[in-house]
Order: structure tokens, then sequence, then C-alpha cells
């Protein structure tokens, strides 16, 4: 599913008003009301006080009509509007005059001394700013968001909790509105989906409204928001005669005293994965730790407690490194030579990440399309800091593009970034906040690579099914009990539901951010 940002939102609303011969009224009405049946089907007509407050311009139009319906329903409604501009826009006035018809005139809020009472008990309809949005709220339209905020009441954000930009950061945090739902239309947001801006909402939805889809594919969106349907198109089945040559043969290089159990998981993950082979280059110290955990993989050994000598013999189709490898001056040494010769494509993680951090000269050794997975930290030691998440997303795009590699920053949403593109994952939960959880990603990675998935095609199917495991388990194990190793455990469900009947919404892009709120 693609994301789409403020500008293209804004030229989609308006193809879609040309391509379907409608009004931008109609598309308004279409709009509003799929958020009051939303409200609706959860009320079923309870008698709970909701207050609707209203901007001027198109997302307060939302509001309006949202109102008008609540009240032509019978519920408890009283309708607000936000006076901060006298600017109007047009489908802002025709609903006014739509709502006053009915005999309901909205109270103009003009200043601190209008603001309603609000209870927590009450539902607070949050139309004020929408995609239009462009600087900070401010004067008693700033006082009464953070008003609505202090009496944390329940409120449904309409297109964006107001006061959040779409598509740059937000520098006063007290001037969010924070919404329990948003309600957002056609797309996903990228904010939404930044660590950043995790205050701002619970939970949230996207509404369908039917934006001309053909015309949304026209813009050729970068930003891509994985979801099932797109994980399927990338799925490969097997062939009946492959056999175990077909499927790749994985080189997992890692490990050190103390850290061999990185390496491994990352080696099992790899062959849960579906690598017809897998091999470990590993220290001495290690050996017969991986040959009793798993038989099926093959091992090399390179000096005693750390790698040091890179020479391997094994013949592989792809190599991961760098879980549990540790970052000895004799490892870094190795690990520099080893690139220098390399010609195979490469899973780059942790300490491999923290050497190529400290020795930036060496990231032109890497294949291009090789895959870097840094959590975080490790980002931040490879590009720099960041101003904020926006920034941080442009920074690595910057680094993609010079070094021709793809990065996938691991995260709550785990963003995978091929130059200019980016692909934001959409399953995952805090139980994979767990030791190994990602040296496992790392094997899964690899071993899709062995399997003939493009660097960028396994990079996105790893990280969805990585996430998945845990929206599965979690109903099993909950969040604490979860390991990185039931990451392995669940693959094959994961894997399964793939090809599952759509019966939940897994394909409408939703869900909890802040589950305990
Ligand atoms: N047919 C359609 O198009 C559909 C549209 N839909 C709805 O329209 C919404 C977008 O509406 P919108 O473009 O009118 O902008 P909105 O968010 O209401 O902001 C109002 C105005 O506020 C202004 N402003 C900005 N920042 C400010 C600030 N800090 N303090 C004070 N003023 C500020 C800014 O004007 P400016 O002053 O910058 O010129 C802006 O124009 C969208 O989110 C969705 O809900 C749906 O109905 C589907 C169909
Ligand atoms: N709250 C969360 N929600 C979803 N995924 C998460 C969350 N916390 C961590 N993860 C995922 O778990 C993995 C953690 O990787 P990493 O930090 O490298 O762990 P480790 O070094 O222990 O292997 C990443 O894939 C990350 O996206
Ligand atoms: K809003």
């Amino acid at each position: 599913m693609y994301i789409l940002n403020s500008k293209q939102l804004k030229e989609a609303d308006n193809a879609t008003i040309k391509s379907k011969g409608i009004t931008s009224i109609s598309l308004m009405e279409h709009a509003s009301i799929l958020c009051f049946q939303w409200l609706h089907q959860r009320l079923q007509g309870q008698n709970i006080p909701i207050h609707v407050f209203c901007g001027i311009g198109n997302n307060g139009g939302d509001g309006l009509v949202i109102a008008r319906h609540l009240l032509q329903h019978g519920y408890h409604v009283k309708c607000y509007v936000v006076n901060f501009s006298d600017k109007r826009t047009d489908e802002f006035l025709t609903n006014y005059n739509r709502l006053k018809e009915l005999g309901e005139w909205p109270q103009i809020i003009n200043g601190e001394s209008d603001f309603p009472r609000v209870d927590f008990e009450d539902i607070v309809i949050d139309a004020i700013f929408g995609n239009g949005l462009t600087r900070n709220p401010k004067g008693f339209t700033k006082k009464l968001i953070q008003y609505i905020n202090s009496t944390k009441v329940f409120s449904l954000a309409i297109d964006f909790p107001s006061g959040l930009f779409s598509d740059k950061s937000v520098n006063d945090k007290s001037t969010v509105l924070k919404a329990g739902h948003v309600l957002t239309f056609q797309t996903p947001k990228l904010a939404f989906l930044l660590p950043e801006n995790k205050d701002y909402l619970n939970t949230w939805e996207v509404i369908d409204i039917g934006l001309d889809q053909e015309f949304i594919a026209s813009l050729q969106p970068n930003i891509h928001y994985i979801l099932k349907d797109d994980i399927l198109q990338l799925y490969k089945t097997r062939n009946k005669w492959d056999h175990k040559g077909d499927l790749g043969h994985s080189l997992l290089i890692g490990g050190s005293f103390g850290k061999i159990g990185a390496i491994s998981l990352a080696s099992k993950a790899a062959l849960k994965i579906g690598s017809g082979l897998v091999s470990i280059y590993l220290p001495k110290c290690g050996y017969s730790i991986v040959q009793t955990a798993i038989p099926e993989a093959m091992v090399e050994v390179d000096s005693d407690q750390v790698l040091t000598y890179f020479n391997f013999k094994t013949k592989a189709t792809v190599i991961g490194v760098g879980p549990g490898m540790g970052t000895a001056e004799k490892t870094v040494k190795g690990f520099e030579n080893f690139l220098k010769e390399n010609q195979l494509p490469l899973v780059v993680d942790a300490d491999a990440i923290n050497i190529l951090a400290d020795q930036k000269e060496l990231i032109n050794f890497l294949p291009k399309n090789s895959i870097l997975t840094p959590h975080p930290k490790e980002l931040e030691r490879l590009i720099g800091v960041w101003e904020n998440d926006f920034d941080k997303l442009n920074k690595t795009i910057e680094f993609s593009i010079k070094h021709q590699i793809i990065v996938v920053i691991k995260d709550a949403h785990t963003v995978i970034i091929d130059k200019e593109n980016l692909y934001v994952n959409s399953t995952g939960n805090p139980a994979l906040a767990t030791a190994g959880s990602g040296d496992v990603l790392t094997g899964i990675i690899t071993g899709l690579i062995a399997q003939k998935y493009e660097p960028l095609n396994a990079a996105i199917l790893g990280v969805y099914l990585h996430g998945k495991t845990a929206d599965i388990a979690i109903e099993e194990t909950g969040y604490e009990t979860f390991t990185a190793s039931n990451i392995l455990d669940y693959l094959a469900d994961a894997i399964l539901d793939l090809f599952k009947e759509n019966h939940t919404e897994e394909n409408n892009a939703s869900e909890t951010v802040n589950e305990e709120k």
C-alpha cells in the first residue's frame, strides 16, 4: 500500500473529483459518513456527550458533516468552530449552513473564555486541523489543544491528530492533540509510523474513501506500507524438482567467546527460512556448541576465541556477517581483508556494522545491494546524529544512494531504504524487544537471498515474516515469555498465514501503537 504525502493527497483528491465527475462536497460527505458510521457502530446510540471541534478548513468541514449525522441519529452532540482564521473553505461553509438548517448553531470559539467544559467520560471529535496544517497551532487554538489533552478524554481524530504534520516534525510537543484513535483517509501517514510521534496517537486505521487508484499509482509514490498483499506478490513457491543446491548456500560469519548464541540463532534462522545449505564460520570455541545445537549446519573454524583470519573454504551463495562477532583488533583486521576480497552478496549486522561505522572507507568495499541491518543506535554510528525522524530517513536515503546499498532500520516499524524508496513494515510488536531477535532477522534475510530473492525483496519479506511471528505468537506466549527462539518456532505459522483467507483487517492498514493506553 502506498503512503502519500500531503501534496500527493491533495492531488489525489482533485484527480478523483475530476475522474469520477463528483464534487468536493460529495467526496467530503462520503469520507465523513464513513467516520460517522465508525462511531455509530461502536456507540449504538449511547447518550454520551460528544464534542465536535471543527477548524475552518476542510478538516473542519468533515467535523461539521459528522456532527450533522450524529445529530440526525439522536446523539448528544455539541459542535464548535475553532475560529483561528477568517478564511473559510467553500466546503466548510456549505456544511456549516447544512448544520444550521438542522437548527444546530455551532458555538464559535474565539478565545479561552469560550472553551466548553469537557469531561473525561465524554468523547471529543478532533476536526481542527488535518492535511492542511502548515505551522504550529498558536494562541487560543494551542491552549484549546492543551485543555483537551489535560482532560484525558477519548478523542477521535479525523484524518490527523490536530497539530501533527504530515511530512515534517513537530517542534513544540504541546501543540498536538493526543488522539485516542485516528481515522485517516485513504493511506497511512508516514508521521504515524515514526518513533518521535509515538505519544500523539494511540491507534489508527485507514478509511478507504475511494480515491482514484490509477492516479495514485501514476504518482509513483516512493513510500510503501508493507501489507500481506504486497508480500504475496514477492513470495516464491517451490518447484517440484527443486533440490538443496537450487535453494542456495548461506554462510553465517560471526560469534566470539560468550557470544556464540548470536551466530547460532542467525544460522538456525537461515535454515528455517529454507536455505538449501547453511555453513557457519566462527571461532574454535564455538565449534561443539553449534555442531550440537544445529546438526543440519556445516562448520568451519577460525582461531580460538575471536574471528581473525576469515580464511574459510565454503563456497556460499550469500554471506550474513556480524552477529556476536565482536570488534577485537584481530577481528577488525580480518574483516577488512575479507571485505576487500569478497564478491558475494552480503547481509551486514551488529558488530560488522560497528566496524564499518568506525572505518567508513570500508563501506566502499560492500558489493552493490548489500543489506545493512542497523538498529537505531548502530545507524547513528553509521550516518551520524539526526535532528528528527524525517532527517534520519533523509540521511539514510543519501547514504543508501551514495553507497548503492540497502539499509534496514530496525524499529517498531522497521523501514527498509533502497535509495529513495522507503518500505515501512506493518508487522511486529514489543514481544520482539528481546535479546537475539535481530540476529534471527539477519539469518532470515540471508536465507532468503540464498533462495534467489532479490536483496530488496529478501529484506521486505524477511522483516514482514519476522514481525508476523510475534503477532501470531503473542496469543499464546504473551509479550514477556516470547524469546528470539520463538521467532523460529512461529516462522511456519507466519509463512502459512500468507495463504489464509483475509478474514481480519490484515490488508486494512490499522494498528495499535500503544496497547496499554
Ligand atoms: N475534497 C477534499 O479535498 C477532501 C478533504 N478532506 C479533508 O480536508 C482536510 C484538509 O483540509 P484543508 O486543506 O482545508 O486544511 P485543514 O487541515 O482543514 O487546515 C485548515 C487551514 O488552516 C490553515 N492553517 C494551517 N496551519 C495553521 C495554523 N497553525 N494556524 C492557523 N491556521 C493554520 C491552512 O491555511 P493557511 O493559513 O496555511 O493558508 C489550512 O488550509 C483533510 O485533512 C481532510 O480532513 C476530506 O473531506 C476528504 C475530501
Ligand atoms: N517494540 C517493537 N515492535 C516491533 N518490533 C520490534 C520492537 N522492538 C524490537 N523489535 C524488532 O526486534 C529486532 C531487534 O533487533 P536488535 O536490536 O538487533 O536485537 P538483538 O541485537 O538483540 O538481536 C528488530 O528486528 C526490531 O525491529
Ligand atoms: K484532525
